[in-house]
């Protein structure tokens, strides 16, 4: 594998839940395999979880990390091609992507979309730049529309946690008081069709996801209804696609509560608002996955490194 750009890149997923497990078990197993290289992460958004679990990862692996935040530390630089760059940009992609190859063996990115601009966001600009101007393999921390390294993550934490073979898994929206990117539901949905499962979508009216992502997976409306007999409870807020990054209505009604999820386990990515996504009740008590999801970050990350590494020409 060169890059890890989403979770199409995943050839088979059960034979990479297994390896991870593996990893998780002995960490520091393959720690000469990483010596002498250089991951750069580069965040051009907010992260607790990516940012500490990729660099846990790497460092396992014998790896030297370095992170910068670019957005504030970095200049400012411009995607487009061809442009007059008499604006807020000083430095252009093809510039700053060479550039940070030349220290980096690996380079991984976080970049958020617009939510305004969805042709732009569906274009993946700046992974995708990155991808074509610079010269090492790229990782994708949480970019306009996919969520590998959680997919990933997500994916083995189901299997280490599921008591039967075909559990049923539910994707349900939450509500937020802010616009929300779609990129953690839709790499959990490609994880989910990958995986044997009974997986289903609950969400309100108006908040489908991309339906070439969803496919024939069922989505409901109704969230009791899609909550019967589940066994995983995945929970997510996510703005609008069909009204591009908006929030339609807050459907407060759709807050987890310890009522609605049974004998259901919860699962979030993190970070989560209390009692506005989900009630303290849930999060407090043994149903949450929550933790031990967040500790799985630093084993799929490690896997995709370990991948890239074995690979590397
Ligand atoms: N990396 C995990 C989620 C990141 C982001 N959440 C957020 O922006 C939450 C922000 C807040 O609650 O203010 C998202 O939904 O994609
Ligand atoms: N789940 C996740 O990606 O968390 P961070 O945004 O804190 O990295």
């Amino acid at each position: 594998m060169k890059n890890y750009t989403s979770i199409q890149n995943i050839d088979n997923i059960n034979t990479w839940i297994e390896e991870a497990k593996e990893l998780k078990s002995n960490p520091l197993k393959y720690n000469e395999l990483g010596k002498n290289k250089t991951l750069g992460l580069l965040f051009f958004n907010s992260s607790l979880r990516t940012r500490l679990s990729t660099q846990k990862a790497a460092l396992n692996l014998g790896m030297n990390p370095i992170v910068m935040n670019v957005s504030g530390d970095a200049w400012g630089i411009e995607f487009a091609d061809g442009t007059a760059m008499n604006g807020k940009t000083a430095e252009h992609i093809k510039e700053a992507a060479a550039v940070v190859s030349q220290y980096c063996d690996i380079i991984a990115v976080r970049a958020f979309p617009t939510l305004t601009d969805k042709e732009k966001d569906e274009s993946e600009e700046v992974l995708r730049s990155f991808t074509k101007y610079a010269s090492v393999p790229i990782v994708n921390m949480e970019s306009a529309t996919g969520h590998p390294l959680q997919g990933l993550t997500d994916a083995i934490t189901i299997s280490e946690h599921a008591k039967i073979s075909k559990p049923k898994v539910v994707l349900s929206w939450a509500p937020h008081i802010k616009a929300l990117p779609h990129a953690v539901g839709n790499s959990f949905v490609q994880a989910m069709q990958k995986m044997d499962v009974n997986f289903v979508i609950a969400n309100p009216e108006g908040y489908d996801l991309n339906p070439q992502i969803t496919g024939d997976t069922p989505i409901y409306h109704d969230q009791e209804e899609a909550f019967k007999d589940a066994d995983f409870v995945y929970t997510k807020n996510w703005s609008s696609y069909s009204q591009y990054g908006k929030i339609l209505n807050i459907n407060a009604d759709w807050m987890i509560t310890k009522e609605k999820l049974g004998n259901a386990k919860f699962m979030h990515c993190l970070p989560v608002r209390r009692n506005v996504v989900v009630e303290d009740a849930v999060l407090d008590s043994d149903s949450s996955l929550v933790i031990k999801q967040a500790n799985n970050r630093t084993y799929a990350a490690q896997l995709v490194l370990k991948k890239i590494l074995e690979n590397y020409v």
